[in-house]
């Protein structure tokens, strides 16, 4: 096995790519992944080998996920592999370095990073801690609040405690959130499962939603504010870029919005008093730190304009890759062009792995 110092040289270097996954992203992770697939195919150095984790978690070899990344579709029903044995492809074997491009539950959250962990190579991106703790909205408000970071009110519950006296937990959400509130299951991304409801007959089926895709679910009263993103790059000492802000005419920034071309406009500087920016900056790593981020991560906020104040809304340690994605287009902006920060994050994977 090649060791830290022969793999920062290496020619090539196997890169090995995962994506899909058994999360509501699943789409989503694949066009990230097209995206990121040919920017590193830019430098010669790398070898790509592309890895497509089925929706039932089946791992694919090279050949079969290469057509996955060249459709940007994944299989039919007919081209699944449908042994329910877990098992990794041979070509697994050959990878220097893994670059998993996965979003939501069981790629996003701790449990690949932890197989990769355990595979002692290096890997681009948030370790076992700072997935988990990022995926999970009850557990990242927890530790935010502990830092002293700005919050929505909220309740947090599961599904079996709502179950138990839903009469209660509707009033003791209409008394301390009101509405409107937005119900979410406390692990996803992409607005998946998520609901802005006005009313209790809205607040249940919401709840019914929301625990469909995680027993663990959060309520939040909901802000009237301006939408605000921030990207960070780095290890021990992580960057903020500049600031970006979303606008847009539907109800919320809900799946459709996030990607449908022409139906969000990305602001790119956003434009805000310099006060008000510098305290998103400082917020965004401070997050970051807070939950022992490494390589990257995008921070969300609300800029509730009426009091002048900032809230953090959540952290998504791998944020979207999309040609529609604020994550890359701020690095662009700030000066890190698209390949240039795939190079970037594979040198962060080497650095945090010595
Ligand atoms: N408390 C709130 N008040 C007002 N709007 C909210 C609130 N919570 C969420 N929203 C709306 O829902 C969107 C999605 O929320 P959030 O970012 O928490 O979800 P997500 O699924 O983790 O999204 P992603 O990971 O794609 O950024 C927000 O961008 C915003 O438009
Ligand atoms: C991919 C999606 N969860 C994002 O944060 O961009
Ligand atoms: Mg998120
Ligand atoms: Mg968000």
């Amino acid at each position: 096995m090649a060791g830290m110092q022969d793999l920062a040289v290496k020619s090539p270097l196997y890169v090995g790519l995962l994506f899909g996954g058994q999360s509501g992203e699943h789409d989503v992770s694949i066009t990230s992944a097209r995206a990121i697939a040919s920017a590193l195919n830019q430098n010669s150095r790398y070898q790509v080998q592309p890895f497509y984790i089925q929706r039932d978690g089946t791992w694919r070899s090279p050949d079969i996920s290469q057509q996955v990344l060249d459709s940007g579709k994944g299989l039919q029903d007919s081209e699944l592999l449908t042994d329910a044995a877990f098992f990794l492809p041979t070509e697994v074997q050959t990878v220097d370095l893994w670059f998993p491009v996965l979003h939501g539950p069981n790629g996003e959250d701790g449990t690949v990073q932890g197989l990769l962990q355990l595979m002692h190579k290096p890997y681009v991106g948030n370790g076992v801690l700072a997935s988990s703790v990022g995926m999970d909205k009850i557990a990242m408000k927890a530790i935010f609040a502990n830092a002293g970071l700005p919050q929505v009110k909220y309740v947090a519950l599961n599904r079996w405690q709502w179950q138990q006296d839903e009469q209660s937990w509707s009033e003791h959400i209409e008394a301390t959130l009101g509405y409107p509130c937005f119900v979410k299951p406390s692990n996803l991304g992409s607005s998946v499962g998520i609901s802005k409801v006005r009313d209790r007959q809205q607040l249940k089926e919401a709840i019914a939603s929301a625990t469909s895709y995680d027993p663990r679910i959060i309520i939040e009263q909901g802000v009237t504010a301006r939408e605000i993103e921030c990207a960070v790059l780095g290890n021990e000492q992580p960057q903020a870029s500049a600031i970006g802000e979303i606008t847009f005419t539907s109800d919320f920034y809900d799946y459709e919005t996030k990607y449908t071309a022409g139906k969000a406009d990305l602001i790119i500087p956003s434009k805000l008093p310099d006060n008000v920016t510098q305290a998103v900056q400082s917020m965004a790593v401070k997050a970051f730190q807070t939950v022992a981020g490494s390589g990257l991560a995008r921070v969300d906020f609300f800029y509730v304009e009426a009091t002048g104040t900032v809230l953090i809304n959540e952290i998504n340690t791998f944020p979207g890759f999309t040609s529609l994605s604020m994550y890359p287009k701020l690095w662009e902006y700030s000066g890190i062009p698209f390949t240039q920060l795939c190079d970037r994050l594979v040198e962060l994977a080497l650095e945090k792995h010595v």
